[in-house]
């Protein structure tokens, strides 16, 4: 038997997993690792644990499964995007990765824009965003001089993870897009960009395609792991790129939906015609010489997950969940905005911060765990309204991530969205993704077509139900005023508490 693994290095966790030549999931493992927030509005990760991480979560998978290594053929990844690994000359981790959720960067975002305004838009095809990695190689040269000093090059958080792999250092194209220094049309690092920033060119390392054959395991990390030195590695992808092919997201008019720590509407683009104005995020997909696009809420899974860890730490996250049918559609007049670090997608503002709205002595926690629930999806509507404006709309999405795992969860999208809501057989998305890259890069399949032909099955499908879709149309009303109405409110709070924290 031949097999894959597809590593998906997450925000909460790196899942591994082991697929057949069927696409059936043999074994999956996964290793969680904390998140450090040292001051608000920071969010880093210590690589070293990626990499411990995913070395135990290989070694279970192996001893689960019972699969010889020698039968493991390829292993590529999917990654938490935008991630800045800053490595000194002997490839050293230089300090702590800043991550895609750390919006520190607000006064390089503007920095940028002020140099090169609408210039770097066309280039790169995206706005300055805090989340990017440019913005946080700028903050690093303009407050840490003598760390800036001794980098000799970046890397985002899954090519660190292969390069220890390997030994090679590379950076993925997906994943390189998200820094928004590349020319994502030319598909080459913009020297137009470092020269206006004063960034040598030879911090930016090679560029290669996710299927790119990038050489083998080295004798170290096989002893570590487990894996045998003759497994091939293949570049991978952006973790949104990878859940687009785990999702079968590979022609025009298909549309995915993911909940992982943070929540994504995407679609794939055929080509860079297509002009968004930097309203949604668009970057090369994976698959070579096409493209997608996206809008991003900052915090969707991490609004569940922050509710729940700090309100019932103990209970088990179906049961919580699924005690939201308790309660009904609105929550019994509660509205809760997913904006608790900030926000991308309708509104790129780094300072907004979340509400309930409507709270009343009659409510019970069930309403607040449905109210976290809708709010979320709320915020994806508003990413569909965009696409509906640029003459984009979606017969029905692909749900993936911890999220789609949620019957309730899927049917509350149905009804918010007033589409078909698709569950896959796994709502792993990105990790499949990544072993199918390896797949393809293994020559399994001529195409990606192929393999989602052979990969993806569909497991159910949830249809909106017309008296919900009315109600919450009435609901959706209410929550789209809520940004406009809270935004002086949220930043006044927000500085008062900035202001105690120094
Ligand atoms: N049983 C569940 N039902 C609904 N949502 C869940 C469940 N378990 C986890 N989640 C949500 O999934 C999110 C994690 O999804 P995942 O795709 O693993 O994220 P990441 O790739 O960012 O690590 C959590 O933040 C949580 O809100
Ligand atoms: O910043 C983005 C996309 O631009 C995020 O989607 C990250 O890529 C993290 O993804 P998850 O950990 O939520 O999967």
């Amino acid at each position: 038997m031949k097999y894959v693994i597809g590593v998906d290095l997450g925000t909460s966790a790196v899942k591994v997993l082991l697929v057949d030549q069927q696409g059936q999931v043999v074994a999956q493992a996964s290793e969680d690792y904390p998140l450090q927030q040292p001051e608000p509005g920071y969010s880093e990760q210590n690589p070293e644990d990626w990499v411990t991480g995913t070395t135990t979560a290989i070694q279970q998978l192996l001893a689960n499964s019972q699969v010889k290594p020698g039968e493991v053929e390829g292993i590529s990844y999917s990654g938490q995007m935008h991630g800045l690994v800053l490595l000194d000359a002997d490839q050293q981790v230089l300090r702590p990765a800043i991550l895609w959720n750390d919006t520190r960067t607000t006064a390089q975002t503007q920095e940028i824009m002020a140099n090169m305004g609408q210039r770097f838009i066309e280039i790169t095809r995206n706005r300055p965003l805090e989340g990017f990695t440019l913005p946080k190689l700028l903050w690093v040269k303009e407050n840490e001089p003598g760390i800036f000093a001794k980098a000799a090059t970046f890397v985002l958080p899954k090519d660190y993870v292969r390069y220890r792999m390997t030994g090679k250092i590379n950076m993925e194209m997906s994943d390189a897009a998200g820094t928004v220094m590349l020319d994502i049309a030319k598909k080459q690092w913009s020297d137009e960009i470092c020269a206006a920033f004063d960034l040598p060119l030879s911090l930016c390392p090679p560029l290669i395609e996710a299927t790119t054959n990038v050489g083998t395991i080295t004798p170290k990390f096989a002893a570590e792991s487990g894996l045998a030195e003759t497994t091939a590695v293949f570049g991978g992808g952006a973790d949104n790129a990878c859940g687009a092919i785990g999702a079968g997201i590979t022609k025009p008019d298909q549309a995915m939906c993911s909940i992982g720590t943070s929540g994504v509407i995407l679609t794939y683009e055929p080509d860079t015609q297509v002009d968004y104005h930097g309203q949604l995020h668009f970057f090369n997909h994976a698959i070579t010489d096409r493209f997608y696009s996206m809008g991003v809420t900052l915090a969707a899974g991490y609004s569940l997950s922050w509710l729940k860890k700090t309100f019932a730490p103990d209970d088990s996250f179906d049961d919580f969940v699924g005690s939201a049918e308790q309660s009904t559609i609105g929550a019994h007049g509660l509205l809760f905005t997913p904006y608790i670090v900030g926000e991308r997608t309708p509104y790129a503002d780094a300072k907004i911060r979340g509400s309930f709205i409507g709270v009343d002595g009659k409510q019970v926690r069930a309403d607040f765990i449905r109210a976290v629930l809708e709010g979320i999806v709320f915020s994806f509507r508003d990413i569909l309204e965009i696409y509906a404006e640029n003459g984009k709309d979606f017969k029905q999405l692909v749900s993936i991530g911890g999220g789609a795992k949620s019957p309730l969860w899927l049917q509350i999208q149905a009804d918010i969205f007033n589409k078909d809501i698709v569950r896959l057989e796994s709502e792993q998305g990105p990790g499949m993704g990544a072993a199918m890259i390896a797949a393809v890069g293994l020559g399994w399949f001529a195409n990606f077509d192929e393999c989602v032909d052979k990969f993806i099955a569909i497991k159910t499908i949830y249809h909106p139900i017309a008296a919900n879709v009315a109600r919450y149309s009435e609901f959706y009303k209410v929550y789209q005023q809520v940004y406009g109405q809270t935004k002086d409110l949220t930043a006044q709070l927000l500085a008062l508490e900035e202001a105690d924290q120094k």
